[in-house]
């Protein structure tokens, strides 16, 4: 049943707690079971990925399998309906549309004083995207990594996901994989995957960057490998918080919250509202739609532990607890959501007006579904071409200019007993 509360001082400390639940003493027994996971597989390599995904994946491998054949890949297009093929293909090309906007640019400055300065981007050599297969599949995340990647111009792109049934991965994966034009994939899931892309195997090669969203065990071994490679950012179950007020239709809402409930029993499905009757509203919607659901024992469980319905006085209240909680998905299910935008301050994604559902942010709107939870939306972002690429800082000094800077210079270097700095420039111009 989710939970309705009124008092404000109640609702922060239970969005805290919400909030928390992936990096808090909750999560310690997974925390010490992804140390030893990505220890193992750092120093036995591809025999502890096998013994790992017979334990976690029911699933027997031997090493010449791990990565996904030739033959595998073309047989994908024939298990899929035309229909599917299509629908990966629109959402394909309204995700490319998307990121090649946002494409980053080098740039270079002449200035008056014979300096030049600039910035270079450039691609990070090797990526790892990461592609969940527990609980769902997700051919819409691998368009989701592997777009960006390619706009990126990433010189080798290689996929991980979990093996299903006797070792296969949905066709549809493959699919997604090939439109956006992967080939490299690699049937393994969890922390092990994670620790295989960061220090490498004899089968998996090391990466730079490691991205895509995934469970509790997968965003703990992106924390813990980070350093060693970059991450996206820690993308973990999901979350989704609506704000509502008398406008909202309770149905509406109700799905929505399940949408991202239904994920897994570590989702969140917030909503905060200036109407109690609609808080009752969605709550009994929420309980008639469990029933024969086919994911009710994991979505309920989500409802239970991390599901809330907040009533509050109004929509600055509303605002102002939302953006303690930093949503993953935020919905503005508002008469004036455009009104109500700038009082937000932290969210992944944001979803405005009664007719934007999460879910089309989901498939295909374009922008990224891998996005920051947790929280992390108070300093991190969705995954982007930026996330693939890092930048140089590229400055030239004439003789000219480093002479007009050469006393400034060795100020500063002897304030901070450093002589060779300022000798550097010191012997160049005297
Ligand atoms: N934030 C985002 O952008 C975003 C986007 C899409 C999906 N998601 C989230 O991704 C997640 C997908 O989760 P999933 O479970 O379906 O797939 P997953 O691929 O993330 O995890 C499956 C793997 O978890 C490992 N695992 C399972 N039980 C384990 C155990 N007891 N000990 C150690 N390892 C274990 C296994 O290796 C398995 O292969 C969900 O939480 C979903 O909400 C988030
Ligand atoms: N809602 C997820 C991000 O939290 C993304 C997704 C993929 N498929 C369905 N949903
Ligand atoms: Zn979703």
């Amino acid at each position: 049943m989710l939970r309705i509360i009124n008092r404000q001082l109640d609702a922060e400390r239970e969005l805290k707690r919400i909030g928390d639940r992936t990096f808090s003493g909750e999560i310690e027994p997974q925390e010490k079971a992804v140390k030893e996971i990505v220890t193992t597989v750092k120093n036995k390599g591809d025999e502890a990925l096998l013994d790992y995904t017979a334990k976690f994946d029911r699933q027997v491998l031997e090493v010449v399998n791990l990565r996904v054949s030739g033959s595998e890949l073309d047989a994908a297009y024939q298990q899929i309906s035309q229909d599917l093929l299509h629908a990966i293909q629109l959402a394909c090309q309204k995700i490319e549309a998307f990121h090649r906007q946002r494409v980053p640019r080098s740039w270079v400055q002449f200035n008056e004083d014979d300096i030049v300065l600039g910035k270079r981007y450039t691609p990070v050599d090797r990526a790892g995207l990461y592609v969940p297969g527990g609980r769902a599949s997700y051919p819409s995340t691998v368009l989701m990594n592997a777009i960006p990647a390619k706009v990126a111009k990433v010189p080798r792109i290689v996929m991980v996901t979990p093996p299903g049934e006797e070792g296969k991965i949905n066709p549809a994966v493959l699919v997604a994989a090939q439109e956006a034009g992967i080939e490299e994939i690699y049937r393994v899931g969890g922390a092990q995957a994670i620790a295989a892309l960061a220090y490498g195997t004899d089968t998996i090669p090391k990466v730079d960057v490691i991205t895509g969203p995934g469970n509790i065990y997968v965003t703990l071994a992106k924390k813990m490998v980070y350093g060693t490679v970059g991450i996206d950012s820690l993308a973990g179950p999901s979350e989704v918080l609506v704000i509502a007020d008398e406008t909202a239709n309770p149905t509406h809402v109700a799905v929505d919250l399940l949408a991202q409930a239904e994920h897994d029993p570590m989702a969140a499905a917030i909503l905060i509202t200036t109407d109690e009757k609609l808080a009752y509203q969605v709550q009994k919607e929420v309980t008639r739609m469990l029933e024969g659901h086919p994911r009710k024992t994991l979505t309920e469980k989500a409802i239970a532990n991390y599901g809330l319905a907040v009533v509050v006085e109004s929509l600055e209240v509303a605002a102002y607890l939302s953006n303690l909680f930093a949503p993953e998905h935020l919905e503005l299910e508002v008469s004036d959501p455009w009104g109500l935008i700038e009082k937000i301050r932290h969210a992944g994604a944001i979803f405005l007006g009664h007719s934007t559902p999460e879910a089309v942010g989901d498939y295909l709107a374009g922008p990224n579904h891998t996005l920051p939870t947790s929280g992390a939306a108070r300093y991190a972002s969705a995954l982007g071409v930026e996330t693939f690429m890092k930048h140089s800082s590229l400055i030239q000094y004439s003789d000219t200019a480093l002479k007009q800077m050469s006393s400034t210079i060795q100020i500063l270097a002897q304030a901070e007993g450093l002589p060779s700095h300022g000798d550097s420039v010191r012997l160049r111009t005297e």
